[in-house]
């Protein structure tokens, strides 16, 4: 097996020096007029060619900039076929740019839909991608698939473990039978699976929630083999100076995803121009960049 998501990571992150994932969460209401109004011909519905359009303009320039894009399922599933056409394409198109690709779909289900779900995602068929996320919740077997099939292909999942989200308490920090709490099982699965893996990163991520601190130390020093990916910075809150938390000692094991603050720069509407948008994306791709490089540094972990 020659491909491993987990070193292709490091090794784009390090040439880059980006630990970032650009999150591709297009929402036609805020996509600029200048893509857009290309396509207003009366009676079609052309709402995905329009999104395809933008995903490809903020790929084109955030590309050599991080090593890692993350479209989110629902805002293509919402656009029906079309929508799915459009993220496969997408998919293919941040690969053909050299990016690591994280469908953010947090599936699971029992035993046969979860194979079924790990083959769609993490195959090497058209659109399939490096890594996809899954929802744990569902109990252990519907996890084993996603396990199974990233081991035979090399390709990454994300257990979610502690989401961003204020709700993420009413389930995730829940005390269990067990008499631990409900996403300390699930860190625990993660242990298991992951703890006699060769080398630094296995395949076997966790999602845990900038929005977060304590948890995000707490689960760096038990999961020890695991990529983090980590949402929600920015809009949702989560402070930039704490980020150093989810990396080791060496400023490894971490992906820190930005979505509507890079697609939607604050200093941009929908009515910039093209120039102006495009300065602004990478303007905030480059700022995320060194505002964690600078947290690393100032934590003693480069
Ligand atoms: O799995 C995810 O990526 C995810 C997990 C989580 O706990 N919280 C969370 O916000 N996300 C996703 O990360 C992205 C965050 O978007 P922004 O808040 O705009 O950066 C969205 O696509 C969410 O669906």
């Amino acid at each position: 097996m020659d491909y491993n998501f987990a070193q292709l990571y490091e090794q784009l992150s390090i040439e880059k020096s980006s630990k970032v994932s650009v999150g591709l969460d297009p929402n036609l209401e805020r996509i600029p007029r200048f893509i857009s109004e290309q396509y207003e011909t009366a009676g079609i519905d052309l709402s995905a060619d329009i999104v395809l359009n933008f995903n490809k303009f903020i790929i084109d320039l955030v590309a050599d900039l991080v090593p890692v894009v993350k479209p989110q399922l629902a805002y293509y599933e919402k656009l029906g076929w079309r929508g799915y056409r459009v993220y496969e394409e997408t998919v293919e198109y941040a690969k053909s740019k050299g990016l690591l690709v994280i469908a953010d779909a947090k599936r699971g289900d029992i035993d046969s839909t979860a194979t079924a779900y790990a083959e769609a995602f993490l195959s090497d068929r058209y659109g399939s991608v490096s890594a996809v996320t899954v929802n744990p919740y569902l109990g252990k077997d519907s996890v084993i698939p996603f396990f199974k099939q990233s081991r035979q292909t090399g390709k990454g999942i994300f257990l979610l473990v502690k989401t961003s989200n204020p709700g993420s308490q009413d389930i995730q920090d829940v005390v269990s039978l067990r008499g631990t709490l409900v996403r300390d099982v699930v860190r625990d699965w993660i242990v298991e699976e992951t703890e006699n893996v060769n080398g630094q990163y296995s395949n076997i991520g966790a999602v845990v929630g900038a929005t977060h601190p304590e948890e995000m130390s707490q689960l760096r020093i038990s999961l020890k083999k695991s990529l983090f990916l980590v949402p929600g910075i920015g809009a949702q809150g989560g402070d930039i100076k704490e980020i150093h938390r989810v990396f080791d000692k060496k400023g490894h094991g971490a992906v820190i995803n930005s979505s509507r603050g890079i697609l939607y720069p604050e200093s941009v509407t929908i009515n910039s121009t093209k120039e102006e948008y495009a300065e602004a994306v990478i303007y905030e791709t480059i700022k995320l960049n060194t505002q964690i490089n600078e947290v690393l540094i100032n934590n003693g972990k480069h």
